[in-house]
């Protein structure tokens, strides 16, 4: 391995189903070295991971990096949105975390938007309507199902918070994970008190706001880590907002990301607030915004479809008709978190590789139906869209989308645009640069394009038309009539 011509960096992505550390060197963007460690999610009724497995699967992670995560100068986290953490007084966490993908509290989020003004209230607030996925509507439900854990809580943090606290010792968080908790008003850029007082959460509990290229701290001593005490902690972010720093997003250009969660989203100049609740009006880790559509069913769904299928994940058939809605966690995008996976059209020569596909069909149609919402009315119809996350290393991914969507789609060469985000924000830390101008001096966003291809109206049309003529079904909670 060649010298670094720079400093060297850390970036860390840690989502939902595994913690990776990239060190960067900051001249050129080059990963010098990289680390990963998987979570455990609880299945079942909820989705809950233990706060302390992240730490410890950060501290594997690097390592795995070796020498060169000790020579860092800078580190920031980049993190799985919306989890809901909650700390004792000795800084231990009193629970699991609920995760943003645990829909227990969606009878809370109902309540909550009825009884503060309706969607337009919060949109207008928040910048979104909170679904269960939103850490207000868990803390709600924590209230009603354990008070005796909100009674043993002194601070709550969201995944990237705590990591970043338990680097520096100090409480930090920054605008575009805040945006995703349903406390942070969009408007003003603070803490929603009125929001905050009807859940019965003490702002004294929350982190404080840490402005991009503001220093969040630095590492306090630790055997666990690599690091030496005094390298620089930046602000960090949520995940979705760490990629748009990691593809130096400009606005209108259109990102889909397939993981555990797909999302669709872009930067905007203009603060979202779409009373319809598809669109989440995230801010992004600089000072624009983040309009951005999520769903809970992505490669994890198409995976076990094709795990009970038997078959590899790439053995896709076309043809036969067949429609399958995949929303075997319920879902968010269409907010429906009641509903379970629906299979219709099936006939006798029905392969598997069709059945297959209509897995991906249906996860990929939630995301482009939202996809004209989230983009400014302005945006470039024809402009690529840039895929990434894990399952954009996919070829069924990648053509499912390219037919679907009838748009270029990009597929950077770089792998880790969370952790690549992260690493630019700590880069701007000692440059002083904006990190996404870090990220597009790096060249993270090159990969090759595939060309158009005719957009396949008719599967679109037949998915829309299962999903409208299931919708009561969709919406009932499971064992009701
Ligand atoms: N070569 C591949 N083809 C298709 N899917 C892949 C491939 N490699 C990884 N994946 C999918 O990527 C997912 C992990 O993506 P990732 O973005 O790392 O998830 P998360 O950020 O939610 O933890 C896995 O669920 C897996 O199905
Ligand atoms: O809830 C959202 C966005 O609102 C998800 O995108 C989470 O941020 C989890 O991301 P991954 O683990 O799937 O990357």
């Amino acid at each position: 391995m060649s010298a670094a011509e720079g400093p060297l960096v850390v970036g860390v992505d840690t989502s939902t189903q595994s913690t990776k550390a990239l060190v960067v060197d900051v001249a050129t963007g080059r990963v010098v070295a990289s680390g990963q460690a998987p979570h455990t999610v609880t299945s079942g009724a909820g989705r809950e991971s233990d706060p302390r497995q992240w730490w410890e699967a950060l501290c594997a992670a690097l390592r795995q990096c070796g020498e060169p995560a000790h020579e860092a100068a800078a580190v920031s986290v980049g993190g799985q949105q919306h989890g809901l953490v909650t700390l004792d007084e000795h800084g231990e966490p009193v629970r699991p975390a609920l995760l943003w993908n645990d829909v227990r509290s969606a009878p809370q989020a109902r309540r909550l938007v009825e009884e503060l003004g309706g969607a337009k209230f919060w949109a207008q607030r928040t910048g979104s309507v909170p679904t269960a996925s939103f850490t207000v509507t868990k803390w709600a439900w924590l209230a009603e199902h354990e008070p005796e854990s909100v009674r043993a809580t002194r601070a709550v943090r969201l995944p990237h918070d705590y990591l970043t606290e338990r680097l520096t010792g100090q409480g930090t968080t920054d605008r575009g994970d805040a945006s995703g908790t349903g406390w942070w008003a969009s408007a003003t850029e603070t803490y929603d008190e009125e929001i905050l007082a009807h859940v019965g959460l003490d702002p004294a509990m929350l982190p404080r706001l840490v402005r991009s290229g503001e220093v969040a701290g630095t590492v306090r001593g630790s055997h666990d880590l690599p690091f030496s005490r005094g390298t620089l902690v930046a602000c960090g972010t949520g995940d979705n907002a760490a990629a748009a720093l990691g593809l130096g997003l400009r606005p209108g250009m259109p990102v889909m990301s397939l993981g555990t969660s797909g999302t669709v989203y872009a930067v905007s100049r203009r603060r979202p607030a779409d009373p319809s609740g598809t669109v989440a009006g995230f801010a992004d880790a600089r000072s624009d915004w983040l309009p951005l559509a999520c769903t809970l069913n992505c490669t994890l769904a198409v995976d076990r479809v094709a795990a009970l299928l038997g078959l590899d994940r790439e053995a896709v058939e076309p043809g036969g008709g067949v429609t399958l809605l995949p929303f075997l966690d319920g879902e968010r995008t269409p907010n429906l978190p009641h509903a379970s996976g629906l299979l219709y059209g099936l006939r006798h020569d029905t392969t598997g590789g069709q059945l297959l596909q209509a897995a991906y069909d249906g996860a990929v149609h939630s995301l482009l139906d939202a996809l004209d919402l989230v983009l400014d009315e302005d945006a470039d119809p024809s402009a690529p869209l840039l895929l990434i996350g894990g399952g954009a290393r996919g070829r069924a991914w990648q053509e499912t989308v390219r037919r679907l969507s009838g748009r270029p789609v990009q597929v950077p060469e770089a792998k880790e645009l969370v952790a690549l985000g992260a690493a630019a924000q700590a880069a701007g830390l000692l440059t002083g640069e904006d990190p996404a101008a870090v990220a597009r001096r790096w060249n993270t966003a090159v990969g090759p394009v595939l060309e158009p291809v005719e957009r396949d109206e008719e599967t679109l049309a037949r998915i829309a038309g299962v999903r409208s003529d299931a919708a009561p079904l969709l919406d009932r909670a499971a064992g009701t009539d």
